[in-house]
């Protein structure tokens, strides 16, 4: 039977995941769509990003998963025509917000109405490379120690969750995109039999 799938990317800042899953969502006809979003608690959080705002960790925390809220309505309604591709999601608030010492089952609380994704691609990098390839204007998280701490804390997820991992630091952008096509196009065609682009 048919089945529209939600995929997720996940990965530390300069991993690639803007490029990667707008390049996925080409190849599949798919709905693009990233966290934080551009609704107006999107708008806020990176007014926090930027260190224009200041919050609580746990308030951060908080906005995150409000913003998600809004999110996952737009997701499932985008679901009933396409495929889904999501530019960061619920993994990116327990790698960085626990990373930042908030609390993990405070997270997943917060969270617990967030729909399941089909499939999560984590994309890898060396944080030094990963940090070559991000602007100048830097935000809050772009830090090396502090993206060190988020990456293992995604490893450590992907192991339990069974992530696609993908690691990126010596591959060019096309490299990348074609070994995450194979991936995906087999466990498209294993869930549900269908063809790409459908
Ligand atoms: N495999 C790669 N090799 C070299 N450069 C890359 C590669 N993948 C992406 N880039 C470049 O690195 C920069 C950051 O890429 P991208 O925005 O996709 O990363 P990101 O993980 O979404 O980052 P962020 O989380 O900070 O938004 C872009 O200029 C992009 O062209
Ligand atoms: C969804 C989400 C994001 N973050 C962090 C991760 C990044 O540092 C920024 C988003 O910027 P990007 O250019 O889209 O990478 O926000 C977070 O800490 N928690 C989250 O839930």
């Amino acid at each position: 039977m048919f089945k529209r799938m939600f995929i997720v990317f996940e990965g530390i800042d300069g991993s690639g995941k803007t490029t990667q899953a707008k390049l996925l969502t080409k190849k599949l006809n798919a709905f693009y769509t990233c966290e934080p979003t551009e609704g107006q608690i999107g708008r806020l959080i990176r007014e926090i990003l930027k260190g224009k705002k200041k919050c609580e960790k746990e308030t951060l925390a908080l906005l995150f998963a409000a913003d998600r809220v809004e999110h996952v309505k737009l997701i499932e309604e985008k679901l009933k025509e396409s495929h889904v591709v999501c530019d960061r999601y619920l993994y990116s608030s327990i790698a960085y917000q626990t990373s930042q010492g908030v609390d993990e089952d405070f997270i997943l609380q917060i969270n617990r109405f967030a729909k399941k994704p089909d499939i999560v691609v984590l994309l890898t990098v060396d944080v030094e490379e990963g940090m070559k390839r991000l602007g100048k204007e830097k935000e809050i998280f772009e830090k090396e120690e502090f993206l060190k701490k988020v990456q293992n804390k995604y490893l450590k997820l992907a192991k339990k969750e069974g992530f696609i991992v993908i690691d990126t630091t010596n591959k060019s952008i096309n490299e990348s995109h074609e070994e995450i096509l194979k991936i995906i196009k087999s466990k498209l065609w294993g869930l549900s039999n269908m063809s790409i682009g459908e």
